[in-house]
């Protein structure tokens, strides 16, 4: 599932996969303008964070098209675009990771068509990198999984959510492309359900054995025994190694630690954010009521009744056994291991 975000260069158009109608039907939503892309981004057409940031790289390359409309000021209206696009979600650090790299690309080129080219083919390169380095993940955290293991992940860090091959998913499609028995516990990850329509769609077309189960189920799974092992995905690892992660991660963490099942994140290095210190300081989505007082069309809250959709929280890094990078593994100390490998910075 690599294709899931495609960029027609010549029609400058950026086709994704539309994410809100897995896993009944597959269809591509095509943004034309940076609007289009803010758009998908904000009703999860798609998401995810490595997601995110690539379809961010292309959206930048959009709004450069669309500023070169307003001539003379295209500079200034380029600037407009990319602003809007760097606040489409405010909790996946890779979104302004993406569009800061672009600007930081082209800061000094005059000529729009010099800086089209330019841009068109670092989006590609971070597209490509992402792969490379869900892959990179896939073998260090592969090795983690033992023969036979059950592992529980949390929302979808998978195909879907990067360029391809996943990060957490990216660890069990490692561990078993290194011929190990790996089955996979979804958790169906209320309200959007990217665990019970995405990851268990993803894995069941690549034949990896899946259960989903209801998010309320975890503890009586792990109390049970069956659960070896939780590998989740990442939107936002601050520099002391707490996760922002989908909501109900930090729940998962907090049982994984009761029941003492070795609980792991996989992330790449573009979802980092050493600037901020602690996970209090990662902004929250809060998102429409919509996404919890319905299931598709179907009203199941009454009329006039408040509800609460945070769609992340913030796992403690005391919690986390280990984080998986394209770089290794990290152990804690966090602070120390975060700043020794993933502080050397690396531009794709
Ligand atoms: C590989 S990072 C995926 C990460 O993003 C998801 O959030 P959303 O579906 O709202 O974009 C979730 O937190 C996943 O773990």
């Amino acid at each position: 599932m690599e294709d899931h975000i495609r960029f027609d260069a010549e029609a400058c158009t950026l086709l994704l996969l539309d994410q809100r109608k897995l896993p009944l039907i597959e269809e591509t939503f095509a943004c034309r303008t940076v609007e289009d892309v803010v758009f998908a981004l904000q009703t999860m057409v798609v998401r995810g964070a490595p997601a995110i940031g690539v379809s961010a790289a292309y959206g930048c390359r959009i709004a450069l098209r669309q500023a070169m409309a307003a001539g003379a000021y295209w500079r200034n209206e380029l600037e407009r675009l990319l602003s809007m696009l760097a606040q489409a979600r405010p909790t996946a650090v890779n979104l302004v990771w993406a569009v800061g790299l672009m600007r930081e690309a082209g800061y000094n080129i005059q000529d729009p068509r010099e800086l089209g080219e330019v841009w068109l083919a670092l989006a590609m390169k971070i597209h490509a990198e992402d792969i490379a380095m869900n892959k990179a993940m896939g073998r260090f955290g592969g090795a983690l999984l033992a023969d036979g293991d059950t592992v529980m992940t949390h929302c979808n860090a998978g195909a879907l959510a990067t360029a391809g091959y996943g990060t957490a998913l990216g660890v069990i499609r490692g561990a078993v492309d290194m011929g190990k028995k790996i089955s996979v516990i979804a958790n169906e990850t209320r309200p959007f359900l990217q665990g019970a329509r995405l990851t268990a769609y993803e894995l069941h077309k690549d034949g990896i054995p899946v259960t989903v189960a209801c998010d309320n189920a975890c503890s009586l799974l792990m109390q049970r025994g069956m659960v070896d092992k939780v590998v989740v995905g990442a939107d936002r690892i601050v520099a002391n190694g707490d996760v922002a992660n989908k909501i109900g991660t930090s729940g998962v963490a907090i049982l994984a630690r009761h029941y003492g099942i070795p609980f792991y994140v996989a992330a790449p290095s573009s979802t980092f954010d050493l600037a901020t210190p602690d996970g209090s300081l990662i902004p929250i989505e809060d998102r429409t009521p919509l996404e919890v007082t319905h299931v598709g069309d179907t009203r199941i809250t009454p009329e006039g009744v408040p509800v609460f959709n945070y769609a992340f929280d913030v796992t403690d890094h005391s919690l986390i056994t280990g984080i998986i990078t394209e770089r290794g593994v990290l152990s804690p100390p966090y602070t120390s291991s975060i700043a020794e490998i993933i502080g050397q910075e690396r531009r794709p």
